[in-house]
């Protein structure tokens, strides 16, 4: 019997396994849909493969199992993960991605919680994006920061954030994250309100990328300065953002393990299910 050494991170409520593999091929799409659900497996809304190596990496799989190019709030994860195997208190490090290598310096605020400061990159405008949904026209702006962001300013019940979220994040080839905003007051500091539904995985407690999607984009529409730190209030907390054109997109928020598992492969799920045969030659050390 082989079985799956993980540990259980969140940023703000989204949750990932995070596991240390040598090959991005040690988890399947379909283990991460098995390791995602909420019912039969760990429960996440991602899986973070940790490849180590000169620079380290991380490899992302949404809850859907599909791969996408980026993830603030797990980038966040995998780096304190990173630095409490290393078991420093302060420390700074590049950690490869598929949207390219970011700089990460973590800050350790107690036994398993960490404040994570990372350079995120540029956002880069796209063109606007259309969906006919319901009778009406519904209009986003698209903003890539490696992986793609649909955001409207448009005000949004709740209840229509789950109707049009969906059919907002599948009516582009290959998927678009999708961010429902609102400019909370713009005092000494902005504050921008964020309901997300999520590429791969559906409505989110919190969005790193799309959280700098979101400050970017309300900068290039004059509802926020650049530079001056905007604080993203999304419903798992919030991320201190800052669009900088130097030094392009920060963003600074916590990360947390929540606990540590093993993950046995011959374990059946009942009902003809069974878990994954055997993982790809990967096993506790
Ligand atoms: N679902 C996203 C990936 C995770 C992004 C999010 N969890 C973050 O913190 O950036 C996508 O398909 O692009």
């Amino acid at each position: 019997m082989s079985t799956l050494a993980f540990e259980k991170w969140e940023g703000l409520g989204n949750d990932f396994v995070v596991v240390e593999v040598s090959s991005e091929q040690a988890v399947s799409p379909e283990q991460a849909r098995l390791l995602c659900d909420r019912h039969r497996g760990i429960g996440a809304d991602g899986v973070l493969l940790v490849i180590g190596g000169g620079t380290p990496r991380m490899v992302v799989l949404n809850a859907d199992g599909s791969r996408p190019e980026m993830c603030g709030n797990g980038l966040r994860c995998v780096a304190a993960f990173l630095a409490e195997r290393g078991g420093a208190e302060g420390l700074s490090m590049m950690i490869g991605t598929d949207a390219g290598d970011k700089a990460c310096v973590i800050e350790r605020r107690g036994p398993g919680l960490y404040d994570v400061t990372v350079d995120m990159g540029r956002a880069t405008m796209g063109p606007r994006l259309e969906v006919e949904a319901e009778g009406k026209r519904h209009g986003f702006t698209t903003v890539d920061v490696g992986n793609p962001h649909a955001i409207t300013f448009e005000p949004y019940a709740e209840a229509e954030v789950d109707r049009l979220g969906p059919k907002v994040a599948t009516a582009p080839a290959g998927g678009i994250n999708v961010e429902f905003c609102r400019v909370l007051d713009e005092g000494a500091r902005t504050r921008i309100a964020v309901t997300v539904w999520e590429r791969g995985v559906g409505r989110t407690l919190a969005c790193g990328t799309g959280a700098c999607a979101v400050a970017a984009a309300a900068c290039e529409e004059g509802r926020a300065a650049r530079a001056a730190p905007i604080e993203v209030v999304l419903p798992g907390g919030a991320l201190e953002i800052t669009v900088d054109e130097a030094r392009g997109l920060q963003m600074k928020g916590p990360a947390r393990r929540v606990f540590r598992g093993t993950w046995e492969s011959s374990f059946d799920l009942g009902e003809g299910r069974t878990t994954p045969a055997s993982w790809a030659g990967e096993s506790t050390p």
